[in-house]
C-alpha cells in the first residue's frame, strides 16, 4: 500500500524530541492535540512558548484551515503541557505514520498523558451542536480496511507488536471528566460515547450515517483514532473528547449539509467551556515536578 516506506526511525524521532527539549527547556506531563478550530485551548497556557512546525526539523506541516501549525509549551494549572495547534490528517495525503508521529514525540518529551480533541458530527440524534462527548470507545473504519498506523515493522522501543485496545480511554479519566463537567455546571452538555473515524475528506453520506447509528456510533470525524492507537502503543494514558460541531444527516430529504467553515465557527464558540474544562482536567492529571511559570 506504499504507506510504510520512509517511516521515521527511532533516532530521527529522538532528534526531533531533543530539539524540542533544548528549545523549550520543559518536560511536559500532558500532550494536548487540538481539533479543528479548537486551537484556542493553547491561549489558556501560562508563559507560553510557541514553536512553529516550520522551525522544527523533519516535522510535517499543517494544511487544513483551523489547524495553525505550532507546538505551544507552557503551564496549565501549574502542570507543564505541550499543545499541538494543528493536527495531521490522513486525507491531507500523509501516511498514518506521519499523522501519528506527534504522539511518539510526546512520549519522548516525557509526557504521561495524551488529551486529544476533535470537532465532530453527531450521529446519535440526542447530541446537538455544542455538546461534548467524552470518548468511551471508538470504531476505526480506516484501520478495519487496513490503514493502521502500527502497520509495518514493530518499533520495540515504543511498545509491543500486538497492543490491546479494549481500554484505550482511561476509565478514571473518563469518570473524572464527567465529574469535572458537573462541577463546572456543564452536566447538561457532557455525555460519554463512541467516536468513529472515516478517512475523509468527504463527509459521510446519509446511508453511511444511518449505518454508523446502527453500529452504535455517537460522533463521527476524520481523525483522533490513529493518534490514540499510537499513544496507547507507547504507554500514554489517553483522554479524548468530541465537540459536536454539526448534526449528522440521518434523513435523505435534507437541505442542510456539513461545511468546514461552520465546523470552525461552532468549535470556536466553545472556547470558554473548553478552556475551563481542559484546565481542570489537566489539573486532575496532576504534576509533581516544578513548573516553568513559577506560579507554584
Ligand atoms: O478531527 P478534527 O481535526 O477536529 O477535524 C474535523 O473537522 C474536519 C472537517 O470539517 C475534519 O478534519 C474532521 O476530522
Ligand atoms: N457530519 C460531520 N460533521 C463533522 N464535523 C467535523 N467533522 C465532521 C464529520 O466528519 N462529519
Amino acid at each position: 500500500m506504499g504507506d510504510v516506506e520512509g517511516r521515521y526511525t527511532y533516532k530521527q524521532l529522538k532528534e526531533i524530541a531533543d530539539f524540542l527539549k533544548e528549545t523549550s527547556k520543559m518536560e511536559p506531563k500532558v500532550g494536548i492535540i487540538c481539533g479543528s478550530g479548537l486551537g484556542t485551548i493553547a491561549d489558556a497556557l501560562v508563559d507560553p512558548l510557541v514553536i512553529n512546525y516550520s522551525q522544527i526539523p523533519n516535522f510535517p506541516r499543517s494544511t487544513v484551515k483551523g489547524h495553525s501549525g505550532s507546538l505551544v509549551f507552557g503551564c496549565l494549572s501549574c502542570v507543564p503541557v505541550v499543545v499541538m495547534k494543528g493536527r495531521f490528517h490522513f486525507y491531507e495525503g500523509y501516511p498514518m505514520w506521519k499523522v501519528t508521529m506527534p504522539c511518539r514525540i510526546f512520549k519522548l518529551l516525557g509526557c504521561s498523558y495524551l488529551f486529544v480533541s476533535n470537532a465532530a458530527g453527531s450521529i446519535n440524534p440526542k447530541y446537538k451542536v455544542g455538546d461534548i462527548i467524552v470518548l468511551r470507545d471508538h470504531i476505526y473504519y480506516v484501520g478495519l480496511s487496513g490503514y493502521n498506523p502500527l502497520r509495518g515493522p514493530n518499533e520495540w522501543e515504543f511498545g509491543p507488536r500486538f497492543p490491546p485496545t479494549s481500554n484505550c480511554y482511561d476509565v478514571d479519566l473518563r469518570k473524572a471528566g464527567m465529574r469535572i463537567a458537573k462541577e463546572l455546571g456543564y452536566e447538561d452538555r457532557f455525555y460519554e460515547g463512541v467516536y468513529a473515524a472515516l478517512a475523509g475528506p468527504s463527509y459521510e453520506s446519509v446511508a453511511e450515517a444511518r449505518m454508523l447509528l446502527k453500529c452504535g456510533v455517537d460522533s463521527v470525524g476524520m481523525s483522533t483514532i490513529p493518534e490514540v492507537l499510537v499513544a496507547v502503543h507507547c504507554g500514554l494514558t489517553v483522554f479524548g473528547i468530541s465537540i459536536v460541531t454539526e448534526e449528522g444527516n440521518l434523513e435523505w430529504a435534507v437541505t442542510k449539509v456539513p461545511n468546514h467553515l461552520e465546523v470552525l465557527a461552532a468549535a470556536q464558540a466553545m472556547e470558554k467551556p473548553l478552556r475551563e474544562f481542559v484546565t481542570a482536567m489537566v489539573k486532575f492529571m496532576g504534576n509533581k515536578k516544578p513548573c516553568r511559570c513559577g506560579c507554584c
